[in-house]
């Protein structure tokens, strides 16, 4: 039985006041997505690409233009918010100040008449998941940002929800608590099991929490996949460059036919790479397209590499990696490598590209050219 359901889903702002929309523009155009019972996906993509506007249409809180939404196998298109048996977690904690934390975790049992025995019982189950157990006497004032994410957390799953739905829960922490957080997270959504939607914009957040993440671009849905899926296999330019940090490389490049073979080249640079033998049955001489490559996939050959001599034009040395940026017409190709030289702008590398790791993508659409 699938968790969540959304079949041709479309959402349509009216002229709305401040916000610049028209009637014929889609805050989400044909959704469509199956997610099964105990997963946890992730709606990932840029800011304004209909994310929380999808979420909002799942909990109940914003109309649906046209689409349907099955929470299990129950339509949930015309149900009210609270019968729709959903957790909510967003990103303001919204906690009642007055109330201790046990009173603000209680506080839904309480207003749906549950008994007071049932309800300690499950602020008691809940507390130690969340780790707040020693918390639970304490204000909200008092808590740190991490803290008052777990009893959001914990408010949200009291309920014994069929769907949790959370936006952006760790947007107000800081690096190392949201790195924290993010592993309590997945620690807490390993135990309960419960079918989770997640909306982020941070692709790491994705890779790391999600079973499947949906990628999204201007309301339309590009790809939605498991988080090795999405980064191995991307459908077109846009997923390719949304995920992965520093983001894949991609350069417009003509192909070239020397001899027998073909090559990637690259307008104002001599740089030249050789074209996987899998790709000749797409490529031509002279065929135009822009060719993806990650970081992690370009790499400095030794002294005895057939590689590329190339001169360095930027170079960072983050710890436990250094980043080398080499210029190629306009373009900035990035590599990472753990070799532990200290290069300097100017200095000579010889480059080698794993041309089984490169992707080819459209001039004009981005879309993914694939091998025939
Ligand atoms: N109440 C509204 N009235 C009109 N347009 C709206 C309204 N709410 C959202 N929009 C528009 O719908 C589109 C999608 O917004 P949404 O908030 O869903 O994006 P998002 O991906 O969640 O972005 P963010 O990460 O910034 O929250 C945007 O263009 C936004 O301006």
């Amino acid at each position: 039985m699938a968790g969540l359901t959304l079949s041709h889903l479309y959402k349509r702002y009216e002229n709305s006041g401040k916000k610049k929309k028209t009637v014929n523009d889609f805050a989400v155009k044909d959704l469509n997505l199956e997610c099964e019972q105990g997963e946890f996906v992730a709606f990932l993509g840029p800011s304004g690409c209909g994310k929380t506007t999808t979420l909002r249409m799942i909990a109940g809180l914003e109309d649906i233009t046209d689409g349907d939404i099955y929470i299990g196998d129950r339509r949930v298109n015309d149900l009210h918010p609270k019968d729709r048996h959903i957790g909510l977690a967003f990103e303001d904690y919204a906690m009642y100040p007055p109330l201790t934390v046990y009173d603000n975790v209680a506080f839904n049992l309480r207003a749906k008449g549950v008994d007071k025995a049932e309800i300690d019982r499950r602020v008691r189950e809940i507390a130690p998941l969340m780790q707040i157990d020693d918390l639970l006497d304490k204000m909200p004032v008092k808590l740190s940002g991490g803290q008052k994410q777990r009893v959001n957390i914990a408010r949200a799953i009291i309920r014994e929800p069929e769907l949790l739905l959370m936006d952006e829960p760790l947007s107000h922490l800081d690096g190392k608590a949201r790195q924290a957080m993010r592993t309590e997270i997945k620690r807490m959504i390993h135990k309960i099991k419960c079918t989770t939607v997640y909306v982020t914009h941070d692709q790491l957040e994705a890779m790391s929490l999600a079973d499947k993440i949906a990628v999204i671009n201007f309301g339309v849905l590009q790809q939605y996949g498991t988080p090795a899926e999405v980064y191995d296999d991307p459908v077109n330019e846009f997923v390719a460059s949304f995920i992965g940090d520093p983001p894949m490389n991609i350069l417009e490049t003509t192909t070239v036919k020397i001899d027998n073979d073909f090559f990637f080249t690259f307008q104002d640079s001599d740089l030249k790479i050789a074209v996987p033998k899998r790709y000749y049955s797409v490529v031509s001489d002279g065929f135009r397209c822009k060719m993806g490559v990650r970081p992690m996939d370009v790499l400095v050959g030794g002294a005895d590499s057939q590689g590329t001599p190339e001169k360095i034009t930027t170079f960072e040395n983050l710890g436990d990696e250094r980043r080398i940026g080499i210029s190629v017409g306009e373009s900035l190709l990035m590599l990472i490598t753990a070799d532990e030289t200290r290069y300097r702008a100017g200095d000579i590398i010889k480059l080698e590209v794993r041309g089984d790791k490169t992707h080819l993508f459209d001039l004009e659409t981005g879309a993914r050219i694939k091998e025939k």
